[in-house]
């Protein structure tokens, strides 16, 4: 047993004296019990024990700490004009301080900032591996991506970004191509699950008949034809992540009975499955109807509406935000120049009045098949209103009373002649033939109605 206690009272010895860390002991009355090999090169003393450590150490607290009882951690102190990262705590024994015991961690700053860099450098690694692993999941959009300059997007954006935060259900409502799934990329990539997968599901694409099975996934012989070894659903393959559900106005009323179980229950269960599987899912939903009314037709139900409704984002449409044109424009030519080769090097000034004007029912998705569709047609690279062939006077309410037959009929013509070259890729030979007319009546036609190049 002595022996024991010696051996180990050596090797305590040999610990402390090769210790890296400069370590020093004190009383209470701050006079010094103990400072290893390391700490006495430092401060160049070696004669210490039973000095009062203020006599030893430069700028030292160890006494004060001694007075007060309270450690202090992490603490710079500088000595031999060096800033040291110092910890002081006060050692107790039955309830009464028997010992101040004060470590030096780095005895030089810098190797602290060295070790700031490697750890910066590992953050960047990080940062990079992250999105390159969103990447490949396919949450590709951030908010810093979506277009939204005007008051009423900037509220939208807001919003979202805050809720994106938090595990709550999203309702996402607004036009067919205001950018509803653009959000929902955007939330689940600010969201603490962006490493986790994004599953997208269309709910209208999808015959009724394999919805269930998409969603839920089935057992192995659910059905005849079923793969063998059977299949994960949407939801389980989004586990850890976010599941968004597209046109959900369009999802079967059995389905929804099932889906509004599974937000409740946070549990799904295969097609001819016995036992259900707990699942950790972020649900967004979106559509651009009219729940409200598809509620009143009967055709969806209310309590899974209000399930789902915990947050809704309302996407303006395009025409309620005209300040965001111009910078929409902007980056859409620049994403189309870079897929389709073709340069704009100017835009007329006619064309803002015409985008302006537009009514926009397929709004930003619409923009961008306008704009690619005007660069196919433009000769030059100056993109020029008639090559937008947007018919803007079909599309204006009709304000100033009833248009005249002849209006009615131009606007018509016109019509039908924007939609004949949009079809044909702005080959006009192709279209007057769709249009059953001869090509110089064509051609006559294209100048009535301003759209000759
Ligand atoms: N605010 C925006 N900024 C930049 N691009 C946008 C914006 N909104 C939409 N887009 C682009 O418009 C197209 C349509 O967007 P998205 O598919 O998100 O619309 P949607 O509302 O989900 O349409 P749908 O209801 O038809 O499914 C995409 O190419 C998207 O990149």
């Amino acid at each position: 047993m002595e022996r024991d206690s010696q051996n180990y009272l050596k090797l305590l010895e040999a610990v402390l004296e090769n210790a890296h860390e400069a370590i020093v002991v004190t009383d209470p009355d701050g006079k010094i019990l103990l400072m290893n090999r390391t700490y006495r090169d430092f401060v160049g003393v070696q004669d210490v024990i039973g000095r009062h450590v203020t006599e030893v150490i430069e700028n030292t607290r160890m006494h004060i700490v001694a007075q007060t009882g309270k450690p202090e951690v992490a603490q710079i102190q500088r000595i031999k004009g060096q800033d040291m990262i110092a910890n002081r705590v006060p050692i107790f024994a039955d309830g009464k301080m028997v010992a101040v015991l004060g470590t030096v961690l780095f005895q030089d700053v810098r190797q602290l900032h060295a070790l700031a860099a490697t750890v910066d450098q590992l953050k960047q690694e990080l940062a990079y591996y992250k999105r390159e692993f969103r990447r490949k999941l396919g949450a590709v959009y951030h908010f810093d991506q979506i277009v939204g300059l005007s008051p009423n997007m900037q509220e939208v954006k807001n919003l979202a970004q805050k809720v994106a935060k938090s595990d709550t259900t999203v309702l996402i409502t607004g036009e067919s191509g205001t950018g509803k799934e653009l959000f929902a990329h955007a939330i689940h990539a600010a969201s603490r699950r962006e490493m986790g997968p994004f599953i997208r599901v269309n709910c209208a694409a999808i015959p009724d008949t394999l919805l269930e099975s998409e969603l839920f996934g089935y057992e192995e012989g659910a059905f005849t034809g079923a793969v063998r070894k059977g299949k994960k659903g949407k939801f389980e393959l989004a586990d850890h992540g976010t599941i968004l559900l597209d046109e959900i106005g369009d999802m079967p009323l059995p389905l929804q009975a099932k889906l509004l179980r599974v937000l409740q229950e946070k549990e799904v269960e295969r097609v001819g499955g016995i036992r259900p599987v707990s699942i950790d899912v972020r649900v967004i939903a979106s559509t651009n109807r009219d729940l409200q009314q598809r509620i009143r037709e009967g055709k969806f139900r209310e309590d899974l509406f209000y399930r789902l409704n915990v947050v809704t984002l309302t996407i303006p449409p395009l025409r309620e935000r005209p300040e965001d044109l111009p910078r929409l424009v902007d980056d859409l030519l620049e994403q189309l120049m870079e897929s389709t080769g073709i340069i704009v090097k100017e835009i007329a000034d006619d064309v803002w009045s015409v985008l302006h004007e537009y009514s926009w029912p397929g709004n930003i998705r619409e923009l961008r098949n306008v704009l690619e569709r005007a660069m196919h047609v433009m000769e030059g690279d100056c993109l020029k209103a008639k090559h937008l062939m947007i018919s803007t006077s079909d599309n204006r309410t009709a304000s100033s009373g009833v248009p005249t037959l002849k209006e009615s009929l131009e606007a018509a013509e016109r019509a039908a002649i924007v939609r004949a070259l949009a079809e044909t890729g702005g080959n006009k030979l192709e279209a007057a033939k769709l249009l059953g007319i001869s090509k110089s009546g064509f051609y006559q036609k294209l100048d009535k109605y301003g759209l000759l190049n």
